[in-house]
């Protein structure tokens, strides 16, 4: 009902805010898009779930998201493709999985440090009812 619509709309707003603050980080500049499949021919044939930023900014504004673990099951596809296709030695590839990295521990600390348990909770129960 309109309360539950209500705590969707925070989770948005969250989730929005939290998008933006990765997207202005110059560490993740090579997640904000989609991989370019013309400068990166065989991506689609090692990535099969491609991820980034500007990717979730709009499943958000599509109310993909109900839950904060939905939301986070898609940031983690960003930095675990990055590792899995960048997975050499060479300088370029570690580059790519520090920043992968860097990824994956701000998303946590972000979502432990402001995301209140019991919001999640809710947003849990109103996906289990839907
Ligand atoms: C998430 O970004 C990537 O996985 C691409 C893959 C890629 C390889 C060549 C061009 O693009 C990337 C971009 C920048 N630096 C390293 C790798």
């Amino acid at each position: 009902e309109d309360q539950e619509e209500a705590v969707l709309r925070e989770l948005r707003l969250f989730l929005r805010n939290v998008t933006e603050r990765l997207t202005l980080d110059r560490r993740f500049k090579a997640f904000t898009k989609p991989v370019d499949i013309e400068e990166v021919p065989d991506y689609l044939m090692v990535i099969k779930k491609p991820m980034d930023l500007s990717t979730l900014l709009t499943n958000i504004d599509e109310h993909k998201y109900v839950t904060v673990g939905e939301f986070m099951s898609d940031t983690d596809l960003i930095w675990q493709n990055a590792l899995e296709y960048n997975p050499d030695s060479d300088p370029m590839d570690r580059h790519i999985r520090h920043r992968a990295c860097a990824l994956k521990d701000t998303v946590r600390a972000i979502i432990k440090d402001e995301l209140d348990e019991d919001f999640e909770r809710v947003c849990e129960e109103i996906k289990e009812s839907r």
